[in-house]
């Protein structure tokens, strides 16, 4: 997100009346890996969600390469590839096959090229012999994968990955990591930002934000604020009127 610049983010709760979650927050980020890590409900998912429109600030602005995330919803998200940690919430075809020939078709115009592009997807993310199968008869850790591979074939600019690896296995974790790490070398996307509790992922991002109770408690490298983070967590447990 080159150029972007938060202010405050609010969010109302409905019928609760306005609850807020952030702020105020300023920050310009333009690290090709970009990590977020917290504790639970320290604002996170939000922070994230400002970027591609889905959550929009009551106060201030978020701008993403240029672009007014609450005014040009629409073509910031042409641009953002939006990862989300339950993957039944983001993929909206009945197969695996014709959701990711649905991510396909701005680059794919001939349905037969969209579908041969599809199976080489599926099979890159180990999803091969899939294509005609169900979404709710996949794994959760193959939904999310295919949610993964869909997203990625929309041709991102920015790729924000809200907790892209809670539900896989140990070897997909590191894979998938590892793939999604590369993607701003490798010229597939320009920008990743990911939120994650794997703290050895996090401290991988060249740069890493600790969230807590909506603010940027902290902001460094990725190994550097992984110490600063799990320091402050100890420190806290071993406070006065904390059990052991
Ligand atoms: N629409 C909403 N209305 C009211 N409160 C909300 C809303 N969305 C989020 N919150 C609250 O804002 C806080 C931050 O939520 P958020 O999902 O950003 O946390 P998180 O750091 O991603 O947490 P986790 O690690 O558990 O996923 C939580 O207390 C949550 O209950």
């Amino acid at each position: 997100m080159p150029g972007s610049a938060p202010g405050p983010g609010q969010q109302t709760g409905g019928d609760v009346g306005t609850v807020r979650v952030l702020g105020p927050i300023d920050l310009v980020v333009t690290e090709p890996t970009v990590a977020v890590i917290g504790a639970n409900g320290s604002g996170k998912s939000t922070l994230v969600r400002l970027l591609n429109g889905l959550v929009t600030p009551s106060a201030g602005t978020v701008t993403v390469h240029g672009l007014d995330a609450a005014e040009d919803t629409s073509a910031v998200r042409a641009r953002t590839g939006f990862v989300f940690t339950d993957p039944l919430v983001q993929l909206v075809m009945p197969t695996a096959g014709e959701d990711l020939e649905l991510s396909l078709r701005r680059t794919h115009r001939r349905r037969g090229d969209r579908r041969a592009a599809a199976v080489a997807l599926l099979e890159e993310h180990g999803l091969g012999g899939l294509a005609h199968r169900s979404i709710y008869d996949l794994s959760g850790g193959q939904r999310q994968r295919l949610a993964l591979a869909s997203v990625l074939a929309t041709d991102p600019v920015l790729l924000v990955a809200d907790e892209p690896t809670t539900l896989l296995d140990l070897e997909w974790t590191l894979q998938v990591q590892e793939l999604l790490l590369s993607l701003p070398g490798t010229g597939r996307c320009a920008q990743l930002v990911y939120t994650t509790h794997d703290l050895d992922f996090a401290a991988q991002a060249e740069r890493c934000l600790v969230v807590a109770g909506g603010r940027i408690a902290h902001d460094a490298p990725g190994p550097a604020a992984v110490d600063w983070y799990r320091r402050d967590v100890q420190s806290r447990r071993s406070g006065p009127g904390v059990r052991p």
